[in-house]
């Protein structure tokens, strides 16, 4: 049985980077929710401007997304881009309330570490403004700030095994090796680099 490692963070912190960076130097397997499937009805939900229908399609996605990293778990270690945390944070903040009984009902896959990337809101928003395909939501930089520090909030409440790193200070380099080192001393390093 692999291990299974989360990276979260809002828009912007530089989780795809590391987590492809970290799967690569681990031999892991990359995987980004919400699973592909849902690629079409993502921007379905997005631009239908209903919180609660956006919040239970991410929930559904999440069931999805546990069943197959399961799977992937019998043959590899998984490095997973955003998770429970995400969904559980974004929509708190947008539905002004606790959503933690609803995803505990989903009963799922715990992870064996969560990584949570943080970047100062200036330099956040300098990384989005150079996407052409930034959303709304993404530049928002007050809700995304609300969203990231409840997500350290949860973490801190919620998560066993978490680091919290920043990746306006470090390279990426820099960070893969701070978790690399962190999965040292959780001794999971050693099952990971086969
Ligand atoms: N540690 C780092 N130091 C400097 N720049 C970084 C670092 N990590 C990522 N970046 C840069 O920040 C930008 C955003 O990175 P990335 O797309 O990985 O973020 P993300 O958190 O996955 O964003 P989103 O959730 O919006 O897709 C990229 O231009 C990337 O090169
Ligand atoms: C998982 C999840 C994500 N979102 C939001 C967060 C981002 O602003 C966008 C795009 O996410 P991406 O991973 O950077 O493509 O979706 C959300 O609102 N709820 C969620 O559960």
């Amino acid at each position: 049985m692999g291990h299974f490692i989360v990276i979260e963070g809002v828009d912007g912190t530089g989780k795809s980077t590391t987590a492809h960076l970290l799967a690569a130097k681990l031999g892991a397997v990359y995987y980004q929710t919400p699973p592909a499937m849902f690629k079409e009805v993502r921007s379905v939900f997005r631009n239908m401007d209903n919180a609660w229908g956006n919040f239970y399609f991410y929930l559904s996605t999440l069931a999805v997304a546990a069943r197959e990293i399961q799977t992937l778990l019998s043959n590899s270690d998984v490095i997973c881009d955003r998770y429970s945390f995400s969904t559980q944070a974004y929509h708190e903040i947008s539905l002004q309330q606790s959503l933690h009984t609803s995803i505990s009902h989903l009963d799922l896959l715990k992870p064996d570490l969560t990584v949570l990337l943080r970047a100062d809101r200036v330099i956040r928003h300098e990384r989005l403004i150079q996407r052409s395909s930034a959303h709304s939501f993404e530049l928002d930089i007050d809700y995304q700030e609300q969203v990231q520090a409840r997500m350290i909030r949860l973490l801190e409440e919620e998560s066993t095994h978490f680091l919290t790193l920043d990746t306006g200070a470090a390279t990426v380099e820099e960070i893969v090796q701070q978790i690399l080192g962190k999965l040292n001393s959780l001794q999971l390093e050693s099952s990971l680099s086969r």
